[in-house]
C-alpha cells in the first residue's frame, strides 16, 4: 500500500498553499467586508495614517487592530509604509471610497447579507437541488427582497457595479438599424439610460417588478436622464412582453430554470417585431474548463435564485433557435466577463 503511494509521482508544483488559500478566502471576506463596514478606505481615501491614528478613528483596540491593518496591506487593499503610515491601495482607492463613481458598496452588502448566508447552505442545495434563500423557497426571491428597501438599494447598486462593464459592449452592437429597445428585467434602468444616451434616435425602455418604479424614478433623476426611457412595471411571467425591436435579458435568464428561460425567449420572439433582435448577457460557460467566476456565479445561483444557473453558449444558441431566433455570439467566450449572445428575428 505505502508503495503504492510512493509511487504516485508528485507535481513539482504541489504546495499546501493550494488548500490554504481557499480555505482562509473565508477570513479574507471577513477583512474585506469589516474594514468596508468601518468605513476605513473612505476615512483613508486621499491621506495616511499610522495603525494607532487608524485603530483610534475605528474604536479598534491594539495589536488587533496592527495585524488587521497588515492582512488589508497583504490583501493588497492598503499599502503599508516603512513610516509606519498606511493608505489605500489604488483598488481600494477606486473601488471602496464611498462616494466614488466606480463604489461598489452595494455589492458588499448584497453579499454580506443576501448571498453569503444562502452560500452557508451549499451542500444542502448541492444534495437536495433547493435554494437556500427563504425567499427563493417562496416563490420569485426579488418580492422578498424588495420587501426590504436597504436591501433593495445594496441590490440595484451591485447590479449596476455588474452591469457596468457590459454598457460599452452593448454601446458597440450596431443600433443604426433599430428604434426602441426594452430592457427586461432592467432594474433600476442603468443599462438602459446609457444605451439611450449613447443612440439618441432609438427610444428605450425599462420593464421590470413594479416595486422598482420609485428606485428607476430616483436613477434617472441621479443621471440627469430626462424622460428618454419609461419604466412599465409587471410581471415577465404573466401576460405578454412589451413590443420592441430589441429586447435586453442582462442577467435574467440565469435567475431561472431551463423552462423558464425557454417560456421568456418564446415569449420575446412573439414581442420582437420582424428584423429585431434580443439581446442576452449572462457568465455563460463554454467548455469543460470555464473561468472560475462562472462557477462561482453559477453556485450562487443555486443557493440563492429560484432553480437558476450559468448554462453553455451553446444551449443559449439551442434555446434561440428553438423560440425562432438567428444566434449570435458576441466577443469572446471563456473569458471571466459576462458572454454578450444576440439573436436575430428574420
Ligand atoms: C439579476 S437582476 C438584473 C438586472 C439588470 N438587467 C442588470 O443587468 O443589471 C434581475 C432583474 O430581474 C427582475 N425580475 C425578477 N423577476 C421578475 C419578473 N417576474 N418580472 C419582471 N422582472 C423581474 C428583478 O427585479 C431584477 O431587476
Amino acid at each position: 500500500m505505502s508503495d503504492q503511494k510512493n509511487s504516485v509521482p508528485e507535481p513539482e508544483e504541489l504546495s499546501i498553499g493550494q488548500v490554504m488559500g481557499p480555505l482562509t478566502g473565508f477570513w479574507q471576506t471577513k477583512i474585506l467586508l469589516t474594514a468596508a463596514e468601518s468605513g476605513l478606505f473612505t476615512e483613508l481615501s486621499g491621506s495616511s495614517a499610522t495603525a494607532e491614528e487608524l485603530s483610534t478613528q475605528l474604536g479598534y483596540r491594539m495589536p488587533g487592530a496592527s495585524d488587521f491593518l497588515l492582512a488589508l496591506a497583504g490583501l493588497g487593499l492598503l499599502h503599508a509604509s516603512e513610516d509606519g503610515t498606511f493608505r489605500n491601495s489604488p483598488a481600494a482607492e477606486r473601488y471602496l471610497v464611498r462616494g466614488r463613481p466606480e463604489f461598489i458598496g452595494g455589492y458588499l452588502q448584497f453579499c454580506e447579507r443576501e448571498l453569503n448566508p444562502a452560500w452557508e447552505g451549499l451542500g444542502t442545495a448541492l444534495r437536495t437541488g433547493t435554494p437556500q434563500n427563504p425567499g427563493a423557497l417562496e416563490g420569485n426571491p426579488y418580492e422578498t427582497l424588495y420587501q426590504d428597501r436597504e436591501s433593495t438599494e445594496s441590490f440595484l447598486e451591485s447590479m449596476d457595479t455588474l452591469n457596468t462593464p457590459l454598457l460599452r459592449r452593448l454601446g458597440e452592437i450596431d443600433w443604426s438599424g433599430y428604434g426602441s429597445f426594452v430592457d427586461i428585467g432592467g432594474a433600476r434602468g442603468n443599462v438602459a439610460h446609457h444605451l439611450a444616451l449613447r443612440n439618441p434616435h432609438l427610444k428605450g425602455a425599462v420593464f421590470d417588478l413594479p416595486q422598482l418604479e420609485g428606485a428607476f424614478t430616483t436613477h434617472m433623476a441621479a443621471l440627469g436622464n430626462d424622460g428618454a426611457v419609461s419604466f412599465h412595471g409587471g410581471d415577465f411571467f404573466a401576460g405578454p412582453l412589451p413590443e420592441s425591436d430589441v429586447l435586453i435579458f442582462g442577467h435574467v435568464l440565469h435567475n431561472w430554470g431551463v423552462d423558464e428561460r425557454r417560456t421568456l425567449l418564446r415569449k420575446a420572439h412573439d414581442a420582437i417585431r420582424p428584423g429585431g433582435a434580443v439581446i442576452i448577457y449572462d457568465p455563460m460557460v463554454s467548455n469543460s474548463a470555464p473561468p472560475l467566476y462562472a462557477t462561482l456565479a453559477a453556485l450562487s445561483m443555486l443557493v440563492w435564485s429560484a432553480g437558476g444557473g450559468e448554462y453553455p453558449v451553446s444551449d443559449c444558441h439551442a434555446w434561440l433557435e428553438e423560440a425562432g431566433f438567428h444566434p449570435e455570439t458576441v466577443g469572446p467566450e471563456d473569458t471571466p466577463d459576462d458572454v454578450l449572445v444576440i439573436g436575430r428575428k428574420s
